[in-house]
């Protein structure tokens, strides 16, 4: 953090999993403020852990709403309290962890719309949404619904192509279709249905904000092609549902000026634009910049991976969206659900709960961990679907238990070289000229990029900053200011800086995962298939 008065800016935020974070970016595109609430540490009170509540089915994974509206309060007093010029900010966008739904009930645009400039945002809001716990990403209760809406349109394929994914548990066309069977009359009453990004967006605009199209991608309701809601989805989910969601909106559209209740509070101009907010995926391509040929890995709360498409290619893995900068554009994305909070548990107990020593295993470890493979996925995962922990030795025979050091090589080995097979199946290779940009809380450590490095065997860079969710944000916001969709979005981000290498392959990095990489493959079709054979 630099000065904090007199420097004309765009903020960028980021609704994600485990808190709420923001940064300021100057004219010259540097980031000169940032600020997070954490969720389990700063808002105790929702008893939330990692940002979320497991239910007793362990399927069922919901966010308080409240707690996400506290988060804004909080991360604005904050700012205000440091001193914050609200009114340098031109303009304004956001990210959403991708997929969560959140329920406003009737009277809830008005309530919106008449905010008292001496209260906070949680005690007037508190009584406008229909269900109080919002279903999120790591939900994967709603099987029952997937398979009604493939039915509905002639399968998983076809879905596909109609909307980027086949069903997925979590997408919110299917939330949504869980809502209105098991709960009818909190559908009734909600006037507007938002993903987190768009539910965002309408906290600043005093009002309901549209859904964007990359983020409204990730629902399994919209024709990623036309950009329109799919009627045969929208009837297979629920009913009236297209007058609840709105209509969807280019990614780099203004939706609105901020409400004066920003301006009366905390001193925005009433001229500060809001443009759309997005999945938080999307807002890391535009903040990593992202060209095509290069690929994202993004080791947040989840692990994903993605990459700019110029042509939507769907496949039953996988997911093709809207891209959040080009409306003629696409990009490709996978999912990880065991990302940071499986690393965590690892850490935890082979590293003493130590970061450094979970570092140190890593060091003292070969590549390859001598034929040692491990999968560790302590909840169901996406992309397989596989549940448990599964570890084998040199000889492909599953054994119980690896030393903490073998342990903790093999989680983040397996984890970088499911990604390289998963990218390969969606038809992705690792050419010469290919760079691997990371981002996300795990990029901070150099020992996990270097495995990423390795097995990949392409060079890894990082940006000054691990919320690329958030400075994407704030990129796309001088985006829309400067004309949106009219504009390249290369033009406007073309002065900000580049992103610096953390790390290079190391020498026989590539004979160690050609020949471990196949090996990996076939031991995940043997963990898919249940066929192992007996423990050692
Ligand atoms: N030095 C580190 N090494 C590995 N992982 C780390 C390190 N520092 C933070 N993390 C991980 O980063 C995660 C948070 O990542 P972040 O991208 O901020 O999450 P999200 O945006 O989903 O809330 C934490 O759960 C933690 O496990
Ligand atoms: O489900 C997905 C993407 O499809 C997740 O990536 C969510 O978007 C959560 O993001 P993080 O909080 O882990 O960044």
């Amino acid at each position: 953090m630099t000065e904090r008065t007199g420097r004309r800016c765009c903020l960028g935020c980021d609704f994600s999993t485990q808190q709420v974070k923001i940064v300021a970016v100057d004219e010259e595109l540097n980031v000169f403020y940032e600020d997070s609430v954490h969720f389990d540490r700063d808002l105790p009170e929702f008893g939330t852990q990692g940002g979320v509540h497991v239910h007793k089915d362990r399927l069922t994974v919901t966010s308080p709403v409240l707690m996400w509206v506290q988060a804004l309060d909080l991360i604005l007093e904050k700012m205000k309290a440091s001193g914050f010029d609200f009114s340098q900010v031109l303009a304004l966008s956001g990210a959403g962890q991708q997929h969560g739904s959140v329920y406003w009930k009737i009277g809830a645009s008005l309530a919106l719309s008449r905010l008292s400039p001496a209260l906070p945002l949680h005690q007037q809001l508190q009584d406008c949404f229909s269900i109080s716990d919002c279903p999120i990403w790591m939900d994967s209760s709603t099987t029952a619904q997937c398979r009604q809406l493939e039915a509905a349109v002639g399968g998983a394929r076809a879905l596909s192509c109609l909307t980027g994914s086949r069903a997925y548990e979590r997408f919110t066309g299917n939330q949504i279709a869980k809502l209105f069977q098991r709960n009818p009359e909190a559908y009734a009453n909600s006037e507007r249905i938002s993903l987190v990004s768009s539910f965002a967006a309408s906290l600043f605009l005093g009002g309901h904000s549209p859904i964007d199209y990359s983020d409204g991608s990730g629902m399994n309701l919209l024709q990623i092609q036309e950009k329109v809601w799919s009627q045969a989805c929208l009837d297979a989910c629920a009913p009236n549902l297209e007058e609840k969601l709105g209509s969807p909106v280019p990614s780099c559209s203004v939706v609105g000026a901020i409400s004066s209740y920003y301006v009366q509070r905390y001193g925005f101009l009433p001229t500060c634009q809001v443009v759309a907010f997005t999945g938080d995926n999307p807002a890391s391509l535009a903040g990593m910049r992202l060209e095509e040929g290069d690929i994202a890995v993004s080791l947040g709360t989840s692990d994903t991976l993605f990459l700019w498409l110029q042509e939507p290619l769907p496949a039953l893995e996988g997911h093709i969206f809207c891209n959040p900068v080009d409306t003629q554009q696409y990009m490709a994305l996978l999912c990880f659900k065991n990302g940071s909070l499986m690393r965590e548990k690892i850490r935890d107990e082979s590293a003493s709960g130590s970061w450094n020593k979970f570092s140190k295993a890593l060091q003292s470890t070969e590549m390859g961990n001598n034929g040692n493979v491990g999968f560790y996925f302590d909840v169901m995962e996406i992309t397989p679907e596989i549940v448990g922990r599964h570890r084998f030795n040199a000889e492909n025979t599953e054994v119980s238990a690896f030393p903490g050091d073998v342990e903790i090589r093999a989680l983040i080995e397996g984890q970088f070289m499911a990604k390289r097979i998963h990218a390969e199946g969606l038809g992705y290779r690792v050419m010469p000229k290919t760079k691997i940009l990371a981002t996300g809380g795990a990029s901070h450590n150099k020992d996990i990029l270097q495995v990423l490095a390795d097995v990949f065997g392409a060079p890894v860079y990082v940006m000054d900053t691990t919320s690329s969710a958030c400075v994407g944000s704030a990129y796309r916001a001088f985006h829309g200011l400067a004309g949106g969709a009219g504009v390249a979005f290369s033009e406007v981000v073309k002065s900000a800086p580049h992103p610096s290498l953390a790390a290079t392959p190391r020498p026989g990095a590539s004979q160690v995962y050609e020949a471990l990489l196949p090996r990996y493959a076939e031991l995940e079709q043997r963990v898919l298939s249940g066929a192992q054979r007996p423990l050692e």
